[in-house]
């Protein structure tokens, strides 16, 4: 039977070849548009919106940007190619600054890129390879997330209650979602999880999107505002809690959406396994710490208004808008991964396969 994982992509190349379609999340879940992007400032400006979000779905678009930027460009000579394709891969690093996945998936362009210009078989054949490295980047993270949802399947029971915060579903990635993916699988298997969602405040993803997901995949999901995880945890309804990331520092701290460290810290108090979800592409080696990871700070208006049809807060009142925070990895039982689950202190395997 048909999952909504198998009916919905966030990010595609459009059948043509010619643009980027991406789902716009913030029109969701009241309207479900999708929207053809043929520029670098338009792919730009769908991740800086969060038109396009969630750490892969970032990769992927990013990956396709690239490509369409050196397709449609007027460019003659493969110097010219190259100076389009380091420029646009620059401005589209320059949109976010905390998921490793968008800096990761423009590397590995250029690296499929300076193969390609240096194999010299003219601007179509390097077109051609951009093209198919975007799709290979979309397919590959297909199956770690598959992956990832068939580890996770093994820390978990059928019945048990999971909390999760933001959204890290089948619309942040290819297809299955990272914490989300082992409750698709599950459905699959009959496992019949009862998710609980964060609403995820200020921008709403757990609300907004993971009600939405899992309530078109028939999946069994209640809706809670952030402040009510602890009544939730104190009330046995959770057995386990998955999350996603948006970038792992070598010793297992984590990124992910603004109030995870909160849940982990409250997961810990009640005894609840606290996993997060991470492509081994998230972990970023180059960080230490969490300390060295760079946070993204975001606009007041996504604090203030931009929910509400009136403002919910006095007019130019002082904000402050994280949109992620760090847990610490002695808060995280395990971090579940396409090669396996891994404590914090065992992630150094991963460096050395
Ligand atoms: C698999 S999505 C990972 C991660 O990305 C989200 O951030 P954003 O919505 O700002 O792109 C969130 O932190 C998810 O957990």
């Amino acid at each position: 039977m048909k999952q909504l994982i198998d009916v919905i992509q966030s990010v595609r190349l459009s059948d043509d070849g010619e643009a980027l379609v991406i789902l716009d999340q913030t029109l969701l879940p009241g309207q479900k548009v999708y929207e053809e992007l043929r520029k670098p400032e338009n792919v730009w400006d769908a991740i800086v919106q969060l038109k396009v979000r969630g750490a892969p779905a970032i990769g992927i678009a990013a990956a396709y940007g690239v490509y369409l930027a050196v397709k449609h460009s007027p460019a003659n000579t493969m110097d010219e190619v190259r100076h389009t394709f380091l420029k646009s891969k620059a401005y589209l690093a320059s949109s976010r600054p905390t998921a490793v996945n968008l800096f990761w998936a423009l590397n590995r362009m250029e690296a499929r890129f300076e193969q390609l210009f240096n194999h010299s078989n003219g601007i179509e054949a390097v077109i051609a390879g951009l093209r198919e490295e975007a799709k290979a980047i979309q397919l590959e993270d297909e199956q770690v997330c598959e992956a990832i949802g068939e580890y996770a399947l093994t820390l978990l029971e059928p019945g048990f209650g999971i909390l999760t915060h933001c959204n890290a579903g089948t619309i942040a990635t290819a297809k299955y979602g990272t914490a989300l993916a082992p409750i698709y699988l599950g459905q699959q298997k009959g496992y019949n999880f009862n998710v609980f969602a964060d609403e995820t405040r200020p921008l709403l993803q757990g609300a907004r999107l993971t009600a939405w997901e899992l309530s078109e995949a028939n999946v069994d999901v209640t809706l809670i505002c952030d402040n009510m995880a602890s009544i939730v945890m104190s009330e046995g309804k959770i057995q386990a809690v998955l999350v996603g990331c948006d970038r792992v520092a070598a010793n297992g701290d984590t990124a992910n959406k603004i109030g995870t460290s909160g849940v982990a810290i409250l997961a810990k108090h009640y005894g609840i396994p606290f996993y997060v979800c991470a492509p081994t592409s998230t972990i970023d080696f180059e960080c230490q710490t969490g300390q060295e990871i760079v946070i993204e700070e975001r606009s007041a208006e996504e604090i203030t208004s931009k929910w509400y049809t009136e403002p919910m807060a006095p007019k130019n009142v002082k904000t402050y808008n994280p949109a992620f925070d760090v847990t610490d990895h002695s808060l995280i039982t395990a971090i579940v991964t396409e090669k396996g689950i891994f404590k914090a202190d065992q992630l150094h395997e991963l460096r050395e396969q």
